[in-house]
């Protein structure tokens, strides 16, 4: 087991600044037991104890299937853990909420809906005014580059502009956390370097906490303050890596890094080292 206090240098200067850090997220001692029709009950996570602070970036890698997106569900409410507790800004987390924003990629966009209506949904739910809701719409939309979408469907959109009316979605209602489950995993190289970029604008702008899968090491070294390498089923933490690059980031001046350039080989070699482990 091991715990892990998640915060940047950057960050750490301005709460020095400002009024002490808090932890946003904490997981203490989170195991995960499904029961399974077909086979034995299934040990997913296996004492997981993570503390994430305000304002962190952390990424989750691990090899398939060793509990990452299960995590996440837990964080967002959507999962109970069979044993331990997960807490959000100190208070145990009973169901999902306002304050964590899940992008994950099974919460498909509605396909009724323009891009507009989508992103308006959950705050005409909250009862925002409808004149408030589609101002605040147009400038989510506008942030994450998709000013002149506003009255296309989903079907007319390339898996780059889904994604990013995913997250203007869950940026809409200004959730404190955001949980992000592989959002960049489909989509080509070139998009997905854009919108790594634009997520980090975004993350600059508004300092949200981010729990971010993904099964890049180099996708999760280029965003994190921390990344979290977990071990094979049952998922363990493995490690908990500081990522100490200066912000903000720039991929092309990073991939002359050599700082840059380590952390993706000993990530990638804690990964690939004692596979009996993973
Ligand atoms: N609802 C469920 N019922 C039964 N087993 C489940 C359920 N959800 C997940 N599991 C099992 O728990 C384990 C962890 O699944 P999870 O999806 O969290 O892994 P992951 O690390 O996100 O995988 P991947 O990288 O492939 O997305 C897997 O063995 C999976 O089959």
């Amino acid at each position: 087991m091991k715990v892990a206090t998640l915060r940047s240098d950057a960050q750490t200067m301005q709460e020095t600044a400002r009024a002490p850090a808090q932890a946003m997220i904490e997981i203490d001692h989170v195991s995960q037991r499904f029961e399974t029709s077909g086979r034995q009950s299934h040990l997913a996570l296996s004492d997981i104890s993570l503390s994430v602070e305000e304002g962190a970036f952390v990424s989750i890698l691990g090899p398939s299937g060793c509990g990452k997106s299960t995590l996440l569900y837990i964080v967002g409410g959507f999962v109970k853990p069979t044993e331990g507790v997960a807490k959000v800004k100190g208070h145990a987390i009973t169901g999902p909420g306002p304050d964590r924003g899940p992008v994950f990629q099974e919460f498909a966009l509605f396909p009724w809906k323009t891009v507009l209506g989508n992103v308006m949904y959950g705050l005409l739910q909250q009862g925002v005014k409808k004149s408030e809701a589609d101002a605040r719409g147009r400038k989510l939309l506008e942030m994450v580059g998709l000013k002149g979408y506003e009255k296309f469907y989903p079907k007319e959109l390339s898996g780059g502009m889904k994604q990013r009316v995913a997250i203007a979605r869950t940026l809409a209602y200004d959730p404190a956390v955001l949980l992000m489950d592989e959002p960049f995993g489909a989509l080509d190289a070139h998009t997905r370097t854009r919108l790594q970029n634009d997520l980090l604008d975004i993350w600059d702008r508004q300092r949200k906490t981010v729990l971010f899968v993904t099964h890049s090491v180099e996708e999760a070294v280029y965003l994190s303050d921390k990344v979290v390498v977990m071990s094979r089923s049952p998922g363990r933490i493995k490690e908990v890596i500081d990522i100490d690059l200066p912000r903000p980031r720039k991929r092309a001046d990073l991939l002359q890094n050599a700082r840059f350039q380590k952390h993706i080989v000993d990530i990638e070699k804690m990964i690939d080292d004692r596979p009996e482990d993973m």
